[in-house]
């Protein structure tokens, strides 16, 4: 169990804590030089301000989440690499890094609060790295001139071939990317190689004098933040996948007036000291390590001015800002970046502590970006500064970056390409610097994807799994303009977290570290970790207020889906009070909370078992449904739709009695909450889900006997049960048996994504798992939609077609008719293709095709479970060796069914050649 709560880790990490991103695990493959496959990344969120064909392309590889352990071992193993001087590449050749890396940390540069840098690049030269404290005007001069001779040694060594610290490009290039910082440092530098080598040029021409810098918004304390302590702030991130930590934590900045000594005798505040380290060793597990360099600067925390006025604000933050405006640093007019939020800003003394707030920002970035030029970088990566848990607000921080950069201003062409790299998690500050830096005669952003954060209940089951292999997978959402991340809370009553890891195994996620698991202590997915899994009961109101509690700071749920709830048809007759209490309590817990933390979109999962003994052979949602139900599953599910009914009718009572003044509505709690969003409820009844994803690594795994036809025929067709009992053929239909409208597992996950766009007015969902649709908007209503193919199938249809794909006949006996079904029941489903722009797109024999397909891993361990057999017999000679009741029934199989046996052994041999070459 956790032992902090993750409020409260968020609350110790604020100091330190920027906004996540690159947690790049140093043994993530993904560290690789060379191209990432397509299955294990995505390219997206890619803005240029320029139409270069040749500019960078940013891929951003998905984002992992690891455990906070995971992250300590990855920054002692940074540390110990430093100590070494080198490392083993995952070819298995030692790279010496120690030559390069000595150079860097001699070559790191401090510079104090009061050196010039104005009068440094106008000179292009970077001075002495600025001693403020120097005793006697003889010593000071006599160390400026061994300094003067050392850094021009240096700076030779360093700087570029054929460029100055004065080169101009013509233009600079910006790029705004979610991605990581590293990771879009390291494509820059590749697409600057190819660039050269290719002949075509970047921006201000394609040559090898390139240096990519990236701005680390550092802690003013502790050098490297907290990443030894597995935390995942910009820096953190940076230390663990590079070697920057040893530049930065060297003794001589932490000595009084340099950069951690200065900023540790600070009452309030930080700093604008500055450490500018060049060619620091960077991608520690790369076959060969790039070069970038860094520099350092904390950024200003605008939480610190809401205790302190402005004028107090100036004064203490660093001490240094005070007699700015007198060293001419530009501040970007306040007016044109108050956006919407401005009026209230201009409460008197908001305004003064902005204002102060704006001077320190423009004073950091300008001094940041003058040690990245004074340093030689041609090409920088730089970060949302402040905008994590310092709380700055991104438009203000873009604006500043714009003024400094653009065309006439001050840093204008002194840079070739500029990417502000945001974590796919930080869809505002990806979004303000997207505004920032687009103008309107500027081709606007093809894709800007925006990432949303999707709660969803009992997603370790069958639909819930397949659906969530629908919402990570960039095909499926390519439609969109949204990239979901996923948390999964599930209390596996019926099943089993395995099922979120072949989820993001056949999404080409990452397989088990991808997982987070609610019984360590893990950190949160701060760096954009696309799934998440909380062991948590959806009817337990306390568990799952932490996890709405968690997700607050990281901007809380976008939107749920609900599936979490009990679902066997016979059971419910059995146990009534069980299925009325899990169904309808989860059901009630999860709105309560979604109301109080202001998530109000809801995709709920419902079924056509709602419609009851109906005599129509099509049902359309205009038909009656709840009168005759034959059982307490179905009637929960009736009851859940009229809760949400009613409480979907409730808040447009009280919005329509609010007014457009906002005048209170009955209730508090909903009244300030109505004047914001609107409930937006997509209630989903399925028609009879078959099938499994493609891959075979995923389906359906009933425990006990299974309920539904396909799963029967298909244990039948693996010889776990003799025949398939089909109940009765005395019905009015061609062959006598029941009609039923099936329905691959994929078509009915993508109806989830499509149900997801529609109420959440995202316009796409017209191309979202179907054909055209008019992709009209579901914002704001209670809509429902029947997921069916329109299709009938007898079960003889069904069990036939099973057959094909098995490849002989299924056997079938013939019994009575099983009480309470019915002839035929079969989905109008127009409405979801006309409103979602969903239909089913996939046929039966798609269906029986890939529920065939027996999972890999599942006859690698009857494999081995046979071998272990075999074992026994020779040992012992006696069966009853077998110990467990599942190895009892994979023997089973396996004497029933040679044929597998002899797949078992062929998939056996090459699983070992897996292995070894692993
Ligand atoms: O061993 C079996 C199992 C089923 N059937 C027949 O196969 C058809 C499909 O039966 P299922 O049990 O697979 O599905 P149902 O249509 O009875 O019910 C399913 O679909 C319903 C909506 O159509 C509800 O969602 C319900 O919860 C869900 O179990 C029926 O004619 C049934 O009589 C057999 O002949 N033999």
């Amino acid at each position: 169990m956790r032992t902090i709560s993750p409020r409260q880790e968020h609350q110790n990490e604020q100091s330190h804590h920027q906004g996540g991103g690159d947690i790049r695990p140093i043994s993530d493959a993904s560290m690789s030089s060379s191209s990432p496959s397509p299955s294990s990344s995505s390219s997206y969120s890619t803005t240029s301000s320029t139409t270069s064909s040749s500019r960078p392309i940013i891929r951003t590889h998905t984002h992992l989440t690891y455990s906070r352990h995971h992250l300590i071992d990855v920054a002692m193993e940074t540390i110990k690499i430093s100590e070494r001087g080198s490392y083993i590449n995952p070819s298995g050749r030692e790279v010496h890094v120690k030559e390069d890396l000595d150079r860097a940390v001699e070559n790191s540069v401090h510079y104090c609060h009061d050196f010039d840098f104005r009068s440094a690049l106008l000179e292009g030269c970077d001075a002495t790295g600025g001693h403020r404290h120097d005793p006697s005007p003889q010593k000071q001069k006599q160390q400026q001139q061994q300094q003067q001779q050392q850094q021009q040694r240096s700076w030779r060594r360093m700087r570029p071939r054929g460029s100055s610290t004065d080169s101009r490009f013509a233009k600079t290039s910006f790029l705004v990317v979610s991605a990581s910082w590293i990771e879009s440092a390291l494509e820059l530098l590749r697409a600057q190689r190819s660039s050269s080598s290719d002949g075509t040029t970047m921006m201000g021409g394609g040559d090898s004098s390139y240096r990519v810098g990236v701005l680390n918004s550092g802690s003013g304390t502790t050098p490297g933040g907290r990443f030894l302590k597995g935390t995942v702030s910009q820096e953190d991130c940076l230390c663990r996948a590079s070697l920057l930590y040893s530049c930065i934590s060297q003794p001589r900045f932490q000595s009084e007036g340099r950069f951690y000594g200065k900023n540790r005798g600070l009452k309030y505040g930080t700093s604008n000291c500055v450490i500018f380290s060049p060619d620091t060793v960077e991608g520690k597990l790369l076959d060969n390590y790039e070069k970038v360099s860094f520099v350092t600067i904390p950024a200003p925390n605008a939480f610190t001015t809401s205790s302190m006025s402005g004028k107090e604000y100036n004064d203490v933050e660093g001490g240094e800002n005070r007699g700015m405006a007198s060293r001419n640093v530009s501040v970007v007019d306040l007016s044109s970046m108050c956006g919407v939020d401005a009026p209230s800003f201009f409460d008197e003394k908001l305004e003064e502590k902005r204002s102060a707030l704006l001077s320190s920002l423009s004073d950091r970035i300008h001094r940041a970006l003058s040690a990245l030029a004074l340093g030689g970088c041609t090409d920088l990566v730089l970060p949302a500064f402040g905008c994590g848990v310092h709380g700055n607000d991104p438009s203000m921080v873009a604006g500043v970056f714009r003024e400094m950069l653009t065309d006439t201003s001050q840093f204008g062409g002194r840079f070739r390409t500029v990417v502000f790299a945001v974590p796919p998690c930080r869809k505002q500050n990806y979004q303000a610097f997207a505004a920032y830096f687009q103008k309107s005669d500027r081709p606007r952003p093809t894709i800007l994807r925006t990432r949303k954060r999707i709660l969803v209940t009992g997603g370790c089951g069958y639909i819930g799994s397949h659906t969530l292999v629908s919402l990570l997978d960039p095909s499926t959402t390519s439609g969109t303009n949204v990239e979901y991340s996923i948390v999964v809370v599930d209390n596996l009553v019926n099943s089993s977290s395995e099922s979120l890891r072949r989820a993001c195994d056949v999404t080409g996620l990452g397989g088990g570290d991808f997982v987070v698991d609610g019984d360590d202590d893990y950190g949160t997915d701060d760096a954009g970790g696309r799934l998440i899994f909380r062991k948590v009961d959806c009817a337990d109101p306390s568990g799952m207020r932490a996890v709405f509690d968690e997700f607050v700071p990281l901007g809380g749920f976008d939107a749920a889906i609900h599936f979490a709830g009990l679902k066997a048809v016979g059971e419910s007759k059995t146990m009534p009070l069980r299925y009325y209490r899990v169904n309808i309590v989860a059901t009630l817990t999860l709105l309560d909370l979604m109301e109080e933390y202001g998530c109000r979109t809801l995709v709920f999962s419902s079924s056509a078992t709602v419609y009851g003994v109906s005599t129509r052979d099509r049902l359309n949602e205009n038909d009656e449904v709840g009168t005759t139900i034959t059982n307490c599953y179905g009637r929960t599910k009736h009851m859940i739709e009229q809760i949400l009914r009613d409480f979907h009718a409730s808040h447009e009572v009280a919005s329509s009695s609010s007014g457009v003044g906002g005048e209170a509505a009955s209730s508090s709690s909903s009244s300030s909450a109505d004047v914001r969003d609107p409930w937006s409820v997509v209630i989903l009844r399925y028609f009879n889900p078959a099938g499994a994803h493609p891959s075979g690594k995923m389906g359906e795994d009933p425990s006990g006997v299974p309920n539904n036809l396909m799963p029967y025929v298909a244990q039948v067709a693996v010889g776990r049960r003799p025949h398939v009992t089909v109940f009765g053929n005395d019905y009015d239909t061609p062959d006598g048996t029941g009609i039923r409208d099936y329905l691959h597992v994929m078509d009915l996950a993508e109806g989830h994504v499509a149900a997801l766009a529609y109420a959440s007015d995202e316009g796409c969902g017209s191309r979202v798992g179907g054909t055209a649709g008019k992709g009209k908007s579901g914002m704001g209503k209670i809509s429902t939609f029947n997921l069916g193919t329109g299709t009938g199938y007898s079960v003889l249809d069904m069990v036939n077609a099973f057959g094909r794909a098995v490849g002989r006949p299924i056997p079938v006996v013939v019994g009575p008719r099983r009480p309470g079904d019915v002839t035929i029941y079969m989905a109008d489903p127009t409405r979801a293709k006309e409103d979602m722009g969903w239909e089913a797109k996939r046929d039966l024999d798609d269906m029986c095709r890939d529920l065939w397909n027996p999972p890999f891993d599942c006859i690698v361990a009857f494999v081995a479970v046979y071998n272990q057999f075999l074992l026994n017999l020779c040992l012992v000679r006696r069966v009853r060796n077998i110990r467990t009741v599942e190895q009892e029934d994979a023997l089973l199989w396996l004497v029933v069914q040679p044929s597998l046996v002899d797949r078992c052994r062929t998939i056996s041999s090459s699983a070992i050649a897996l292995d070894s070459s692993r």
